[in-house]
């Protein structure tokens, strides 16, 4: 079987979902447990969260695969509440990240809201109903481990935000690795202002992407940032025209990664991704065993038998 495939199977960067190694461990090693997280003991214990979440009904995540492109289309789905996260939805996209690494066509993935917006964050309704300590390691420990699988599956993803990004909605986007915002979007991790912190675990990844000062401003402020603002200080890649089709020009932006072999394309996403997360030889190490499946191989071949000239 194909390293990659194995990769995939694996969750390369996960170890948690497909393997046959207790997945506990796997995450102990890989420090993506907290102290609050041990209350999660059992290989299990992800399924029994998807099914408590589903009871929590509204919206839905729906995910469109084209394989002919490699390119999928994940909607945040519940136009009535600006697409608000039930905890439907949650187990929704837990099901979707667990399709897409078994995607062995993937080579990128588009998140979008329905209609014009992004998403306002978690569903005050499903919210209501789970307001208490308990639930909320729950909710915290379920988004964790599907942002985190999201983050590193091995294929490109791009958030492309319309209308608002709020609180939840805010952190979703930083699961992805780029950030593309109509002119007239804004985008704001309001979480302090309701007396809450990022649950779903943007607060980490927005630090890691920003930088610890910048990311502090952003979170201690609760502010909202509009297009302009947001991309003066790195929170997102690109403005789009109001204008324009977001799916249409994510597909565009990510067209320019896509292109490429499948194999090169989802190495190379994950290469970085190891390498943002581990330690130096390690990350060389995977790199290499990445580098070797590809060397040599007939896509190799037949393009130094094509005598490219890169001008
Ligand atoms: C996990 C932690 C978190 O996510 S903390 C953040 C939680 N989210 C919020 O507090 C969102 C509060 N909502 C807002 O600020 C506004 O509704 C935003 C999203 C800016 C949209 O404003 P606007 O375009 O004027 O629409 P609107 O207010 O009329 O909203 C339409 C209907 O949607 C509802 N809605 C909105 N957000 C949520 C949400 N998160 N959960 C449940 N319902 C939501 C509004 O209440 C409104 O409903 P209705 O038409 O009044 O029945």
């Amino acid at each position: 079987m194909a390293l990659r495939t194995i990769f995939r199977m694996c969750s390369v960067v996960t170890g948690l979902r497909n393997c046959g190694v207790p997945r506990k461990m796997a995450a102990e090693k890989m420090g993506l447990f907290t102290t609050h997280d041990r209350s999660i003991s059992s290989l299990d214990d992800y399924a029994s969260l998807r099914e408590h979440f589903m009871q929590f009904k509204g919206g839905s995540v729906d995910l469109v695969k084209d394989n002919e492109t490699g390119i999928a289309v994940i909607t945040l789905n519940n136009p009535d509440v600006k697409n608000a996260m039930t905890g439907k939805m949650m187990a929704d996209l837990y099901d979707t990240v667990g399709d897409l690494e078994v995607w062995n066509a993937g080579k990128g993935v588009i998140l979008r809201g329905s209609g014009t917006t992004f998403c306002s964050g978690g569903d005050l309704g499903t919210v209501r109903q789970i307001c208490n300590q308990a639930n909320g390691i729950k909710m915290s420990v379920f988004m964790h481990n599907i942002t985190s699988r999201l983050l590193q599956i091995p294929m490109i993803s791009v958030a492309t935000i319309q209308g608002t990004a709020l609180g939840g909605g805010a952190e979703l986007t930083t699961a992805c690795d780029f950030r593309l915002m109509t002119q007239g979007a804004r985008i704001g991790f309001v979480q302090i202002k309701l007396g809450v912190l990022t649950g779903w675990g943007g607060g980490t990844r927005l630090t890691k992407l920003l930088g610890k000062s910048k990311a502090l401003e952003v979170l201690a402020s609760g502010k909202m940032y509009d297009s302009k603002e947001a991309k003066s200080i790195g929170l997102i890649n690109d403005i789009l025209p109001d204008d324009s089709d977001p799916e249409d020009s994510a597909n565009e932006w990510l067209n320019r990664f896509c292109c490429w072999d499948p194999a090169a394309v989802s190495y190379t996403k994950s290469i970085v991704s190891v390498a943002e997360r581990s330690p130096y030889e390690h990350a060389l190490s995977f790199e290499r065993e990445c580098f070797s499946d590809v060397w040599g191989k007939p896509v190799h071949l037949n393009a130094l038998n094509r005598n490219i000239k890169h001008s």
